[in-house]
């Protein structure tokens, strides 16, 4: 009898032991990172897995990485072209981008953008923030933002408080180069002698606006937010810096739509998006063709683009086609030490995302983001044209962009997650 009972204790006490052997193997079994996952690969992104790879191996390589994305994205300046810059930029618009992945002529088209003599100034015709509609030598039309902020300045209060910031233009233009999202059009600094370039060229309703303040030339012109001298911009003396961005080919007819993730712009009042984890699956019903075509991803690309740099305030978008147009990027780079992590909203309620946009966020782990981008940005005329902690701020988002697409794989799995050829 008592032999039996010991037998018995004994069996349960090794199996309660290999039950708990099993548990602590499984807790701690390391967990497959997303590089380990074997996925299935776009041709075209081959040679930058195979840089993945390097990668992840040694500093060196990592270096490497690094010169090869900054010789990549560096554009010359001197590149003499045999064209007309602006036919140049309207023959790479495309139904998927705006511009190549790289091609010697940017530089000569960006300097045309910051050199080309204005021969008409108006007031923006459309939106709520005060710009100016150019046209330059050769009959380009441009859009120019003007300075509001210096580059350290913090813009405190909701994700899109502040005015534009045409610095953000110009970084969040190169970045979409960078992410290979080039759905952004081209843009460049330039300072502009409001006295000499626009004055003389300006319309009457333009004119109209143009004042003076501690003998600083200013102008308010016209818009929603454009109401008098209070809401004017100034230069320094005659002189103003801004950004300058292409205007679109006119046969780009361009289609506008309300965001699915709009907010509300109204304190206290949630969109219905804030608080339904289930809003994505609501949206891809509602508009059945954002899941058949590219919509969707493109909404989630951008999405991750504005959360790099910061820009709460997409409340509507413009597509060409089936294409969605990332225009207006300058309500960004407003806080460095704010990271709105609701921007990201499209990405972890979808948990869907373009593998080639992942493996190009990869290239760009650990650092080398802000290393890429802040060389590149040398080039512009008003470089610098990010503070140190923007880039910084870079680095540390594209983390936490990383991170969420690792929890929606733990989640749903990479067949799931990962959308390749659409
Ligand atoms: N480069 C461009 N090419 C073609 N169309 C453009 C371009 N830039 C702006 N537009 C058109 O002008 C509109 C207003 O431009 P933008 O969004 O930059 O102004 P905004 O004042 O910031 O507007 P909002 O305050 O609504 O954000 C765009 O929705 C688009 O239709
Ligand atoms: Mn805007």
């Amino acid at each position: 009898m008592m032999k039996g009972y010991q037998i018995k204790y004994r069996t349960i006490f090794i199996c309660v032991l290999i039950i708990a052997a099993v548990c602590i193997i499984t807790i701690n079994k390391p967990k497959k990172t997303l590089e380990q996952h074997n996925i299935v690969l776009n041709p075209e992104i081959v040679s930058e897995r195979n840089i993945i790879q390097k990668v992840v191996a040694t500093d060196t390589e990592r270096e490497f990485l690094i010169k090869k994305l900054v010789e990549r994205y560096t554009f010359n300046w001197g590149f003499k072209l045999d064209n007309s810059p602006w036919t140049v930029a309207a023959n790479w618009f495309s139904n998927r981008t705006v511009l190549p992945s790289h091609s010697p002529e940017l530089g000569g088209v960006l300097r045309s953008l910051a050199t080309r003599e204005v021969t008409h100034a108006d007031v923006g015709f459309k939106g709520t923030q005060l710009k100016l509609l150019l046209v330059l030598q050769g009959g380009q039309r441009v859009a120019f933002k003007p300075e509001w902020f210096k580059r350290d300045d913090i813009i405190e209060g909701p994700p899109y408080a502040g005015a534009d910031r045409h610095n953000g233009e110009i970084a969040a233009f190169h970045l979409s180069r960078l992410l290979e999202l080039r759905r952004t059009p081209l843009t460049v600094g330039r300072v502009l002698n409001l006295e000499k370039e626009v004055k003389p060229v300006a319309t009457e309703t333009l004119l109209k606006t143009f004042f003076t303040r501690d003998n600083n030339t200013c102008f308010y012109g016209k818009c929603f937010y454009c109401k008098d001298e209070s809401t004017g911009v100034c230069g320094e003396g005659p002189h103003l810096e801004g950004s300058v961005t292409l205007w679109l080919p006119s046969h780009a007819s361009l289609t506008t739509h309300k965001h699915p993730w709009a907010r509300t712009y109204k304190t206290g009042v949630a969109a219905n998006w804030e608080d339904d984890p289930n809003y994505c699956k609501k949206v891809i019903l509602q508009h059945g063709d954002y899941w058949s075509g590219p919509r969707l991803l493109d909404i989630v690309d951008t999405a991750i683009f504005d959360y790099l740099i910061g820009n709460a305030d997409r409340h509507r978008y413009e597509t060409y086609g089936d294409t969605m147009i990332m225009l207006d990027n300058a309500k960004s780079f407003g806080n460095p030490s704010h990271d709105e992590k609701s921007i990201l909203a499209p990405l972890y309620q979808c948990c869907r995302i373009r593998e080639t946009t992942w493996l190009i966020l990869l290239l760009y782990k650990d650092g080398a983001l802000s290393q890429v981008l802040r060389t590149v940005l040398m080039g512009d005329p008003i470089s610098p044209i990010l503070s140190d902690s923007h880039l910084e701020a870079l680095d540390r988002r594209l983390r936490d962009i990383l991170h969420q697409i690792e929890q929606c794989v733990i989640q749903h799995g990479v067949q799931y997650v990962f959308i390749a050829n659409r």
